[in-house]
């Protein structure tokens, strides 16, 4: 994949923990909200990234338990969709 223009790439940095992105949210309560639509994907792909919700920002952390943890095609993809709903919220 390439790696340099996608919106999942311009949030994402590959770290010893797995992907790891911040989200200015600003508030907790738009922490929450994001944090909210996240899960529903995360259940949906039965693949669940580490959520750190503080104000003004949420921290994601995506490795896949099932790889010994590493990061895998799993991560990736639902980094994707989770970069696309903080596009959809205006969240950078
Ligand atoms: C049994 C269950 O399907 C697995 O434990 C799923 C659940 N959610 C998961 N989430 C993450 N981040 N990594 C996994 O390997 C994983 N595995």
């Amino acid at each position: 994949m390439d790696s340099t223009d996608t919106t999942a790439d311009q949030n994402w940095t590959q770290t010893p923990d797995g992907l790891v992105a911040d989200f200015a949210t600003g508030t907790m309560v738009r922490g929450l909200d994001f944090v909210t639509r996240i899960v529903g994907v995360a259940e949906a792909a039965n693949h669940h990234p580490d959520i750190d919700l503080r104000y003004p920002r949420v921290r994601l952390t995506l490795i896949t338990h099932d790889a010994e943890n590493t990061v895998t095609e799993k991560d990736h993809a639902l980094a994707r969709q989770i970069s696309q709903i903080a596009a959809d919220l205006g969240i950078d």
